[in-house]
């Protein structure tokens, strides 16, 4: 079976800085892969450029059959919002909106109706423990539950490909479990891949395979599962 999503030989500099030096990354469909590796090695811009948010200098990102660099920014926008999710560490939420009216957001950013994107985004709440949180703001929301608002956002439009870059790093160990558990779990039931950027044993023990990066550069961490 070819990957939903293959990264290859992807170079990256910033400047002087060299952040990316032939890095690949491999996601099959409903897969949780997870990238771990000392900081400053390369993982979120990997990420970012798996997921079409940078552009490499060199490499091929391929999802689905389409060269996600070769497509304009148009194009590449749509796509990332129709089939890929985003969670990152913190501060993603809009402060001004309800977690119920956050989680409807990319709903209502693509078209759908306030009642057809609020139904939807009722049920992800319902399903990651946030069925009393509908009417709060974030401001008002523990970090963990915070998180979980970002989760429940990230898989409303049904998403293939899920990326979290320290979806727990701002959380304690109790709270990041239960972030994992939930993640990890609605995905599967989802069918979306993930890709974990981690610094946490722990968390990337949620992964069915991991791979490191150093220097830019990736390695297979284990076999799968
Ligand atoms: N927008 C940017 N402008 C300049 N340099 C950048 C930019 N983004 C990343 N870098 C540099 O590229 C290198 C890789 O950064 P990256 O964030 O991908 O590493 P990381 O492994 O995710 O690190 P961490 O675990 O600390 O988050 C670092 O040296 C970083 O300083």
């Amino acid at each position: 079976m070819s990957p939903l999503l293959e990264a290859e030989g992807l170079h990256k500099a910033y400047g002087p800085t060299t952040a990316l030096a032939g890095a690949d990354l491999r996601v099959h469909a409903g897969e949780i892969v997870s990238v771990m590796g000392p900081s400053g090695s390369g993982k979120s811009t990997l990420l970012h450029c798996a997921a079409g948010l940078t552009r490499p200098d060199a490499g091929h990102v391929g999802y689905d059959g389409q060269e996600l660099p070769g497509l304009n920014d148009v194009r590449r926008s749509a796509l990332r919002r129709r089939e890929f999710g985003f969670v990152f560490q913190f501060g993603q939420l809009v402060p001004e909106l309800t977690a119920l009216q956050n989680v409807a957001l990319p709903l209502r950013l693509d078209g759908v109706s306030r009642r057809r994107a609020e139904r939807r985004a009722t049920g992800l709440m319902d399903r990651l423990g946030l069925a009393d949180k509908a009417r709060s703001r974030p401001g008002e929301l523990s970090g963990g539950q915070q998180q979980r608002v970002a989760v429940a956002r990230a898989l409303v439009t049904g998403p293939r490909v899920i990326f979290a870059d320290e979806p727990t790093g701002a959380l304690d160990s109790v709270a990041g479990e239960q972030v994992m558990e939930m993640l990890t779990s609605a995905a599967r039931e989802a069918g979306a891949a993930v890709v974990l950027v981690t610094h946490d044993a722990r968390v990337a023990a949620y992964a069915d395979r991991g791979i490191v990066v150093r220097d830019g550069r990736s390695t297979e961490r284990m076999a799968a599962r």
